[in-house]
């Protein structure tokens, strides 16, 4: 479907037009090449399988096949962007499961389909389940996905998070801040929020990617995904009222988790998680009137994605 281009509609009682129905929403999206997780899974996706062309066509395909997946996805994550972090997840077709202890955590590993570590707001206990469960994840031969929040401004997570780079992190997705951070260098994050330019991480993410053998996706106002022995890729979309509501990054997290079993790589996976989270950004920022009504359009403008409309509107570039 189209995204809407008209100017939103604040008349008291005003209806929702056609493009918002969801009827049309929930309607004729084609899904060819759609894989389903556990085909993928045993197709020997992993971290290694870098070689896919990155296109509008290709991101579309897995935004589609998602949505024919439904991933279970096991996300541990930060207290303040979980139930955010949820309603993402299903608005895709993703279907969350926030198992977060140290009991539960390295079981379900072996079970999801997809599996997000997230260290915003780490304690020790969920240190410890986190260090249990990616390394079941890992011994399961899993793809998994790191965010290191605050990571390069505070010890311990820091630490945390380094340690976890043993795990093989199919992708890790941060802010520039976040991601010079865990490479050891020094960056201008103050805490969640990044000080730095994408561009002037690239080096730092490549060492990180080459040495995990997965991606590194670095988010900010043109967001960019390296993976070993691959051209970096640039998506232009988004819009800064993204950064006016906690979390927009955390949950794009959770989607790179979501879509790395059914993308059939780890670069693919995260170009097409951030193509879907900006393009709905821009187009629920059309519809907004400020952050809070941005947060409830993001989740309509997610459900109603679809693959075929991606190459019209998206800003990909990627390096030769
Ligand atoms: N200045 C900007 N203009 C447009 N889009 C942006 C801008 N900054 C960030 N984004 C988008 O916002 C999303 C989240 O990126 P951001 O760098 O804010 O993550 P984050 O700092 O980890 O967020 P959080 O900690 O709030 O979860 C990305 O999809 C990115 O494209
Ligand atoms: C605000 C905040 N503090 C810890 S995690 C988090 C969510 C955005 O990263």
């Amino acid at each position: 479907m189209t995204a809407p281009t008209n100017e939103p509609d604040h008349t008291p009682g005003a209806s929702s037009d056609a493009t918002r129905s969801a009827s049309q929403r929930s309607g004729g999206r084609s899904r060819p090449d759609a894989q389903s997780p556990d085909a993928a899974h045993e197709a020997g996706t992993d971290a290694s399988a870098q070689a896919l062309a990155i296109t509008p066509e290709a991101i579309g395909r897995v935004i589609d096949a998602v949505r024919d997946a439904a991933p279970l996805t096991q996300c541990m994550t930060n207290a303040v962007v979980t139930g955010f972090t949820a309603n993402v997840l299903l608005a895709v077709g993703a279907s969350p499961a926030m198992v977060d202890s140290l009991e539960e955590g390295p079981i379900f590993a072996g079970i999801a389909d997809g599996l997000l570590v997230n260290v915003g707001t780490v304690t020790a206990a969920t240190a410890e389940a986190m260090r249990a469960t990616a390394a079941a994840r890992a011994e399961a031969g899993r793809p998994w996905c790191l965010d290191p929040v605050a990571v390069g401004t505070l010890p311990v997570r820091t630490q945390l998070a380094r340690d976890l780079l043993e795990h093989a992190p199919a992708v890790i997705r941060g802010n520039a801040s976040e991601v010079l951070g865990l490479a050891g260098e020094q960056g201008a994050g103050r805490g969640v929020d990044a000080g730095d330019d994408v561009d002037a991480t690239l080096a730092a993410a490549s060492r990180l990617a080459e040495r995990t053998g997965g991606a590194v996706a670095v988010s900010g106002a043109v967001d960019a995904v390296v993976a070993p022995g691959a051209p970096t890729v640039r998506i232009g979309n988004g819009d800064a009222i993204m950064t006016k509501v906690t979390g927009v990054g955390c949950a794009l997290g959770a989607l790179v988790a979501a879509y790395l079993p059914v993308a059939g790589s780890a670069q693919l996976a995260a170009a097409a998680a951030t193509a879907t989270m900006t393009l709905a950004a821009e187009d629920a920022a059309h519809w907004a009137s400020g952050p809070g009504s941005f947060a409830v359009e993001l989740l309509d403008a997610l459900a109603r994605l679809e693959g075929d409309s991606v190459a019209a509107t998206l800003d990909l570039r990627v390096a030769s």
